[in-house]
């Protein structure tokens, strides 16, 4: 008997490991210090283009009645003003993939991601590079790939080039390059990028005392307020210094028990966080053993079209602690909001 999802797992992974190997051959190629200092966004630009391209592309050959939401669409690269674009964005797809594609096949695979989502049937959720202003930086981003079914996600894959191997006991702390792989009910593994592709399970850590707690959130502080995280912590009795991290590697951290929380917290009313901005992470998380909810502790939900609409915030955590945090969270934003 083969196991649930296992075709789909397969797959998935497959198109991870290429949009991977694209994103790093952009950075490679493309981010100089020249781009850096102009603050150059193209190469991340040209990489997210490719990466939704390749991961579409093979949705699309092996699950071709698979809808998809994906964050980027072609607009920018058609007409005239987009022919500069969409030629490096050819080009590069051609590059790295097994056949060739031309012009109307790459724009028409980026464009497979304008599903709208919603409760019922089997989607994809992409985001062809989360933690855009990490990859510009070299730190870290990852490809973020996961399947929605009937609203509930099923399968999530984490493609994180820049993330330390910590798969092998004694494996070199220099080596880079790390996959995440999780099925609904199987547990959630961690194997490397390239090169020897055996899994290995992960877990949350096993903490129930929060002041040994290590938090993680966004570098960016438009994403996230640090000054609130700053007092839950206070109130965790946490005395450890935060980790910064860009994009769901976030979540790869905690599934493998480096942070013990992840705190969003949000800085707008009005921003609505995007499915793919946290699917493959919540299915991570949650095999490994750990919680994900909003900033009420309340389950994210995922049918309400391309964001998550019906939360606020992502509060993760390991098992153990996640009802405390959660509590202290609601002390901290209850405070705020009366304030306001
Ligand atoms: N206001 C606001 N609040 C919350 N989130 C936002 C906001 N604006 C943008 N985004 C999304 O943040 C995604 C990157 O999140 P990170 O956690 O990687 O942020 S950070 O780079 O570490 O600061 C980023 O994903 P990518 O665009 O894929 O990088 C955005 O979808
Ligand atoms: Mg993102
Ligand atoms: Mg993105
Ligand atoms: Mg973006």
């Amino acid at each position: 008997m083969t196991a649930y999802l296992a075709r789909e797992r397969q797959v998935a992974i497959q198109a991870v490991e290429q949009a991977s190997k694209l994103c790093q051959a952009v950075f490679n190629r493309l981010v100089t210090s020249s781009t850096l200092t102009k603050k150059d966004k193209s190469p991340v630009t040209i990489a997210d283009f490719g990466a939704q391209a390749v991961v579409n592309a093979i949705l699309a050959q092996h699950f071709p009645e698979d809808p998809i939401v994906g964050e980027e669409d072609s607009k920018d690269l058609q007409g005239d003003t987009g022919r500069e674009m969409r030629t490096k964005v050819v080009d590069l797809v051609n590059s790295i993939g097994e056949r060739t594609m031309g012009e109307e096949e790459v724009l028409g695979a980026i464009d497979r991601g304008q599903y709208a989502g919603g409760a019922t049937g089997r989607h994809w959720t992409l985001d062809p590079i989360d933690g855009t202003k990490g990859f510009l930086r070299g730190e870290q981003y990852a490809v973020c790939l996961a399947l929605i079914i009937d609203g509930q996600v099923r399968l999530g894959v984490l493609g994180c080039p820049n993330l330390e191997q910590t798969h092998q006991p004694g494996s070199d702390p220099n080596s880079r390059g790390v996959l995440m792989v999780a099925v609904d009910g199987q547990g959630a593994f961690q194997r490397a990028l390239t090169g020897i592709k055996d899994e290995t399970r992960i877990h949350a850590s096993s903490l129930s005392d929060t002041t040994q707690a290590t938090f993680c959130e966004s570098v960016e502080s438009g994403h996230t307020r640090h000054d609130d995280s700053g007092r839950i912590g206070e109130l965790l009795g946490i005395t450890r210094p935060p980790v910064r991290i860009d994009s769901q590697c976030k979540y790869a951290a905690l599934a493998r028990g480096q942070a013990d929380v992840y705190l969003r917290l949000p800085t707008r009313a009005d921003y609505e966080e995007k499915i793919w901005d946290h699917a493959a992470g919540n299915i991570i998380v949650r095999e490994a053993g750990g919680r994900v909810g909003d900033v009420t502790g309340s389950p994210l939900d995922f049918s309400h079209g391309r964001t998550l609409a019906r939360n606020r915030g992502v509060v993760a955590a390991s098992a153990g602690i996640f009802d405390q945090v959660v509590a202290a969270v609601q002390r901290v934003l209850g405070g705020a909001e009366k304030e306001e």
